[in-house]
């Protein structure tokens, strides 16, 4: 909605237009800031504009009030002296008009104790003779307390019977974070929850209720009332569970939705689930989008990474919307990118997950080591986290992993009392499936996957673990010693980490023709998802200049320098009896990237031997195909 203020000099319409802003969240501005120079020039001077004067003012206000609109709205302050000028203003249904009237002598009085602006108080006189009451708006006299005004401005709006611009169905976690994100933006946010007799029932219009200070946000129980309730086209967040409840969801709404309108699915679902949705939705002409969003519940609310694809025209529909909730970059940008077509975006947040699953598993690892092998304390192992932080090793996960390490329940740490059985919801192993089927090394990744499955089996591992006699060891060497290599190993695994999740992308993107901007998407993921680090920084440059991280010259160098530290931990850890399948991955990950001459041939006599799948030869030309007959050849060497 825009609310225009208006009224004579002096009346107050900045006053008033700054606390309607704070209690609408809708930005404020004033139309004195939009003159042109000479149009200002001549007001300091005390010389009376013209209607020649203020035409070009007016318009561009005007295409200002429907800018601010497609982007939720916006309260502006304009003295709007006659019809004609509000006329040109009048560029959309839902301006409301409050009108700011007062008697001359408190004008005055109220003008001459204005400091800094440059409005002379004798142009008083010229104002009130051209001011045309209009017969429409809400007049309010402002002899009374601004605060008694916009009460009263408050009762007048209907808010009820002005359109949303955007619809969230799911009350969860993340829908309503997201919810409040937008409302405390000023957009106009309706939202649905389903149903489920005796265990959900009135979510949506409860959660409205207790968030009131929030005039936007709309909570509707019937979803027909909560479709009539948006603005067309329609636009529909889904943050629902991924799978089965996205689909029935679409079959919903496909019947109750009409050409044009847009449905954008912001959970975590699977991107070839999202490509065959845009499909189907197209053949009933509904815009379909498939988004990533990350952030968790905090980021949600805050400003979470955004990551949308598929319908260009629908994400220029909604990008105003999201440009405001989204996280911001170092340089002020939002964390919002359109990544390309179909479901590339659910795509790069299953490639996101992956890497958040590697990076939990490294520095679960690390924790490990720290409290197991040099038998630090809790708060050691938090101190520990911390100074990495500061050591260039700076992340979100890390940071909250030594938050963990100081929670206590009682005299209890948390952390000890959590089972040790991890969940997972299905974007990792995903990641590893697409991993498979574009046959692209993913093993440091991968095994982060596998750890979650075999920690899940508790009851299985205490039954081996009393098999084996499962103890962890201390380690005996220098304490100062192991902490530097044991952070110098999770380094470099974070570095293959992210290295292996970029070369999925990669290869997905060349395959599919989706022209991933790689640079772009580390920046997007600089703020407010769950990967955000100092590393994550330097890969916006680093995917600038080179598609693989390996071929980066100031990765070269790292990798130089840590490699031995990231060996020898692996070995010492598996020599005490740590299981450290993230960190030992990564080592033979790069190994396996870096030697020229590997086992393969092996690989390839043995396949040929047994099953004559034939073998190039380095001796010949590319592409030869080659057998041996192997028993043959035994039995003419005569062994
Ligand atoms: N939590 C997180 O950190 C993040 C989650 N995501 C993704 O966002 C989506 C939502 O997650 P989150 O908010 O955490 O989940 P929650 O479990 O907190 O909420 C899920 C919401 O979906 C509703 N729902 C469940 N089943 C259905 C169905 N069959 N039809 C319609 N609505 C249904 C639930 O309603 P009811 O209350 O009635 O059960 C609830 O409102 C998921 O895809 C998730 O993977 C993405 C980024 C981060
Ligand atoms: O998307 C997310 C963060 O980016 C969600 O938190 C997601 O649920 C995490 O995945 P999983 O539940 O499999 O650990």
């Amino acid at each position: 909605m825009i609310i225009i203020v208006t009224g004579v000099s002096g009346s107050g319409k900045t006053t008033v237009g700054t606390l309607l802003s704070r209690k609408t969240k809708l930005p404020f501005f004033d139309a004195d800031d939009f003159h042109p120079t000479s149009n200002v020039e001549k007001m300091t001077k005390g010389i009376p504009l013209n209607d020649h004067d203020r035409g070009p003012w007016l318009e561009n206000l005007a295409s200002h009030i429907q800018k601010w609109n497609r982007e939720g709205g916006a309260i502006l302050a304009c003295s709007a002296l006659k019809e004609s000028y509000r006329n040109v203003l009048q560029v959309e249904k839902n301006i409301f008009w409050v009108h700011l009237k007062g008697d001359k002598l408190l004008l005055e009085e109220r003008l001459q104790n204005r400091k800094n602006h440059y409005m002379n108080p004798s142009l008083l006189d010229s104002q009130l003779d051209t001011w045309e009451e209009p017969e429409y708006g809400f007049h309010i006299d402002v002899n009374q307390s601004p605060e008694s005004i916009i009460n009263e401005i408050f009762t007048h709006i209907n808010f009820k019977s002005m359109k949303s611009k955007l619809g969230i169905i799911g009350m969860g976690v993340m829908g309503k974070s997201l919810a409040l994100n937008f409302a405390e933006k000023g957009i106009g946010v309706s939202v649905f929850n389903r149903t489920v007799a005796g265990q959900e029932e009135k979510v949506a219009s409860t959660f409205a209720e207790e968030n009131q200070e929030y005039p936007f946000l709309k909570g509707f129980d019937s979803m027909e009332d909560f479709l009539s309730s948006l603005e067309t086209p329609k636009k529909i967040l889904l943050m629902i569970p991924a799978g089965e409840a996205v689909d029935a969801q679409l079959d919903q709404l496909g019947w109750l939705l009409e050409q044009g309108d847009i449905i954008i699915d912001g959970g975590n679902s699977f991107y070839k689930d999202s490509n065959r949705r845009i499909s189907v939705m197209k053949e009933k002409e509904i815009n379909f989008m498939a988004m990533g969003v990350s952030g968790g519940e905090e980021g949600a609310r805050k400003g979470p990474s955004i990551m949308p694809s598929g319908n260009r025209e629908a994400f220029d529909a909604v990008s105003p919307f999201l440009q405001k909730i989204a996280a911001k970059d170092k340089e002020g940008g939002p964390c919002l990118t359109y990544v390309g077509p179909e479901g590339s975006g659910h795509f790069i947040k299953m490639v996101h997950n992956s890497i958040e699953y590697g990076e939990m598993q490294a520095i679960a690892e690390s924790v490990h080591l720290l409290k197991y092998g040099l038998k630090l304390s809790h708060p050691e192992i938090s101190r520990i986290l911390k100074t990495w932080l500061g050591e260039g090793l700076n992340s979100y996960l890390l940071e909250i992993t030594s938050d963990i390490f100081l929670a206590k329940e009682g005299d209890q740490f948390l952390v000890d009392i959590i089972l040790d059985a991890a969940g997972q919801k299905g974007t990792g192993g995903w990641s590893l499936q697409t991993a498979l089927e574009y046959h692209v090394p993913y093993s440091p990744l991968a095994e982060a996957v596998t750890a979650r499955q075999l920690s899940a089996q508790k009851s299985y591992r205490s039954e081996l673990s009393k098999v084996f006699n499962h103890r962890f060891r201390a380690f005996g060497e220098d304490k100062v010693i192991l902490m530097e290599r044991i952070k110098n190993a999770y380094s470099l695994c974070r570095i293959l980490n992210h290295e292996t999740g970029f070369s999925l992308m990669k290869e997905v993107s060349d395959e599919n023709g989706w022209d991933l901007d790689f640079s772009e998407i580390a920046r997007i993921w600089t703020n407010g998802c769950i990967i955000r680090s100092g590393l994550m920084e330097e890969l916006i440059h680093i995917y600038k200049e080179t598609d693989s991280l390996l071929k980066h010259k100031k990765t070269i160098t790292k990798i130089r320098e840590l490699k031995t530290d990231l060996a020898y931990i692996v070995g010492l850890g598996l020599q005490h009896d740590f299981a450290l399948p993230v960190f030992s991955a990564a080592a033979n990950y790069l190994l396996g990237r870096i030697t020229e001459d590997s086992a393969a041939n092996i690989i390839q006599a043995q396949r040929d031997y047994f099953g004559a799948h034939r073998y190039q030869r380095k001796d010949g030309p590319e592409g030869g195909s080659h057998h041996t007959d192997w028993l043959s050849m035994k039995k003419s060497t005569g062994k």
